[in-house]
């Protein structure tokens, strides 16, 4: 059995060895080992902190936590009351149905509706649904945002991301293509700075010392290449892409960030 549903989460297995497992808190896929493209055992492509709690208790500090409906400090009056990053990826998640299940892909969907602590966070009516796909050598994630309200309720504003938790040799990766993208560089220490756009020069960036830029309108395109490795990233109606990493300075501040878990590097798409 392909999808196998368990008490806090689902597993994936596509017939050619990839795999992926999806808790149903926040919906965040904790596992994802696909075989590489020259055919090697299946390995793992995300990043758990040895220290994330996968009890509930708190977002996963790795994997793909789902950001929505704000990113970051909420700026919006409207989210005024929402935690950092929002209340998706730190509410328990339905199981909605097995979308798809063969040798093309292996596919689930969950959603998460409105409860009274969300609504007492964000009085909106919204429903999401989460379709996660496992195929071979590619996982693909897609957020369907709906508002369920009558055409005379209020629009709500949100933003989306995926808050990739990518397994690399942190000190090694590029990034590209980003040259010439505007970005908001969050590691600078006063407001007006932070609030000032810069442009990237680089021709691929790296991540070697702490790192949080937002770049804006980016390509969509994302090659994240190390000596021994490469991912691709293809993000759609995702115009933003942040690039994190704590690096020591940082990520020794964060609990339950693992000892040098910052030598893996994190980059995630966002709207
Ligand atoms: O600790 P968290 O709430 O999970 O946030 C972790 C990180 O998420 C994003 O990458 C932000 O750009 C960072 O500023 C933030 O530190």
């Amino acid at each position: 059995m392909p999808v196998i549903q368990k008490d806090d989460r689902v597993v994936l297995q596509h017939p050619k060895g990839a795999s992926a497992e999806i808790l149903y808190y926040g919906a965040t896929v904790i596992s994802w080992k696909s075989p590489s493209a020259t055919g090697s055992q299946p390995t793992e492509r995300l990043f758990v902190s040895g220290k994330a709690a996968l009890d509930g208790s708190k977002p996963v500090r790795g994997g793909i936590p789902v950001v929505f409906p704000a990113f970051g400090t909420p700026t919006h009056p409207d989210h005024a009351k929402l935690p950092q990053h929002g209340f998706a990826r730190n509410n328990v998640w339905t199981f909605t149905s097995t979308v798809m299940d063969n040798e093309a892909g292996v596919s689930v969907k969950l959603s998460l509706v409105p409860t009274e602590a969300i609504r007492a966070q964000f009085d909106h009516p919204f429903h999401l649904e989460y379709v996660v796909t496992l195929a071979e050598h590619q996982l693909t994630t897609d957020l369907h945002v709906q508002h369920t309200g009558l055409s005379t309720t209020p629009p709500f504003e949100f933003q989306a991301l995926f808050h990739n938790y990518i397994r690399a040799p942190a000190n090694e990766v590029h990034i590209t293509p980003l040259t010439g993208v505007s970005y908001y560089d969050k590691t600078e220490p006063t407001e007006q700075a932070r609030a000032t756009p810069k442009v990237e020069n680089r021709e691929s960036v790296d991540v070697q010392k702490y790192t949080d830029f937002v770049y804006e309108n980016a390509p969509g395109k994302y090659n994240i290449t190390w000596p021994s490795g490469a991912i691709e990233i293809r993000a759609k109606n995702l115009k933003d892409v942040v690039i994190w990493n704590p690096q020591q300075e940082t990520g020794s501040k964060i609990a339950d960030m693992e000892e040098g878990g910052w030598y893996v590097e994190h980059v995630m798409t966002e709207n």
